[in-house]
């Protein structure tokens, strides 16, 4: 009995994909009741540990957690490290059995993970789980967009497709006899390190003084590390929960991997793509918030009006809009920024839009865009060797893309800013500041400060 659906591409006993030669990919999406996703998330605990990501979107709602691992795609080094991942998915898809009637984006077989923000920097062993390219394709996957819940099971079978159908139902039995929401304890915190501030602090001095003495280089961001040690090895799905309910206006991230997770809220996107249209959003340019709503107006104002953080945020706009130019037709771009407030801190954003030109990839246009003046600066390639000279740290997956992309070629990435490493007993929290000639270091202190507050929060450390 061949699976009955639209989509079928065509079954061949030929795949030649790491371990998994002869079997070819088979995927079954059913729409189910609604079920809790982070008891989705531990359901098949602790079998699925280290193999699970977890996926929230704030304005269209779309909740996406995966759970075992079918099938890991990674890579090191070089810059055609996005169009290999690319390449490897395109070869899966080529021969997959997909039975998805719904063919709502987010559902189905899907690629979720990211990349390393830079694979020239000095490389750290905390980093190493995770290369400089690292996705999954899940075995289970929820999908929630709205009100509706989809079950994704995914499988590599060179098994008679009759008998791969009852396992697929049987596993759907499974999973949702077993999903019950758990508690997980608050983590104990037992010290907090800012590191090697006052180095920091004159790198940042420096670089401000290269950039107004320079005739070439306009911006470069430089970020800095918090490390956190806890009484016990901290849960990931603790952090992930507490960021859920905190962070309501950002995009909540986890990739686990069996030696340390990577999790965060990041208000900003670098680039979604549904079928044809494309969005984009330039986020820099901050200032903090205050509890009194005038005040708060005020510094929103004051953000608006303020000349450094126009500069700022005016160079990362241009960047973006020149980088999709070539793959997009009927580019918007605002001219002036509105304000993003989240709940620490607000920026200055603009969102970019487009309608992409037939053949463009959601990955070529991640790997067009990154590093975006952001996270990078202007010019990309000068800014990127000022960071590896000043910075002397791995960012690892910090300040990169983090997103997915589906079947059938829709998908969204964010960068992975106010985000952290959790690994054991210890986490590594990070941020950024976007530097230009008129910057202060102090300012810049502070500002990264601030930044740090979504994920001390969520981790129980934000009490001074
Ligand atoms: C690099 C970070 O923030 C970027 C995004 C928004 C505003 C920024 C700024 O105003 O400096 C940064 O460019 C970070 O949060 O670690
Ligand atoms: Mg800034």
């Amino acid at each position: 009995m061949l699976i009955n659906s639209p989509f079928q591409t065509k079954y061949t006993n030929t795949l030649k994909h790491n371990a998994q030669s002869n079997h070819v990919l088979v995927s079954y999406t059913k729409k189910v009741n609604k079920i809790d996703p982070f008891a989705f998330y531990q359901i098949n605990s602790p079998v699925c540990e280290g193999e699970r990501f977890f996926w929230k979107s704030p304005d269209d709602d779309t909740t996406i957690v995966g759970s075992g691992l079918l099938c890991s795609f990674s890579n090191s080094g070089a810059d055609d490290r996005f169009s290999r991942i690319e390449a490897e998915w395109n070869e899966i898809l080529s021969s997959a059995v997909i039975d998805n009637p719904f063919r709502v984006p987010g559902t189905g077989p899907l690629l979720f993970g990211g990349f390393s923000f830079d694979p020239y920097s000095l490389k750290e062993e905390k980093w190493q789980p995770f290369g400089d390219a690292l996705f999954y394709l899940p075995e289970y996957m929820l999908t929630i967009i709205g009100e509706d819940y989809y079950l994704t099971v995914n499988l590599f079978e060179s098994e008679e497709l009759a008998s791969q159908s009852n396992k697929v139902k049987k596993t759907f039995d499974i999973l949702l006899k077993g999903a019950e929401s758990s508690q997980v304890s608050a983590p104990k915190l037992e010290r907090k390190e800012e590191l090697s501030v006052p180095e920091w602090l004159t790198s940042v001095a420096e670089v401000v003084d290269e950039l107004q003495s320079s005739d070439t280089v306009n911006k470069v961001v430089l970020s800095r590390e918090m490390k956190l040690t806890f009484s016990k090895p901290i849960s990931s799905e603790y952090v992930v929960k507490q960021l859920h309910l905190q962070q309501k206006d950002s995009f909540i991230f986890l990739l686990e991997t069996p030696d340390g997770s990577f999790a965060g809220a990041s208000p900003e996107r670098l680039v979604k793509k549904m079928n044809d249209q494309v969005l984009s959003t330039s986020l820099a340019g901050s200032i903090g918030r205050s509890e009194d709503p005038a005040e708060d107006t005020d510094l929103g104002n004051m953000l608006l009006n303020d000349e450094k953080n126009l500069y700022e945020h005016d160079l990362v706009v241009k960047m973006i809009k020149g980088a999709l130019e070539p793959y997009c037709n009927e580019l918007q771009v605002p001219e002036n920024p509105v304000l993003l407030k989240t709940p620490y801190i607000q920026h200055l954003y603009t969102p970019v839009s487009g309608i992409s030109k037939p053949g463009t990839s959601i990955l070529h246009l991640v790997g067009q865009m990154h590093p975006t003046p952001a996270l990078g600066g202007v010019p990309t390639d000068q800014a990127m060797k000022i960071i590896r000279d000043k910075e002397k740290m791995d960012r690892g997956f910090y300040a990169s893309p983090i997103g997915w992309t589906d079947f059938d070629g829709n998908g969204e990435f964010i960068v992975a800013i106010r985000s952290g490493l959790l690994k054991g007993k210890q986490a590594f929290l990070y941020a950024g500041c976007g530097l230009v000639a008129d910057s202060d270091p102090n300012d810049e202190l502070k500002e990264t400060g601030i930044k740090f507050l979504p994920m001390l929060q969520a981790m129980g450390g934000k009490s001074e």
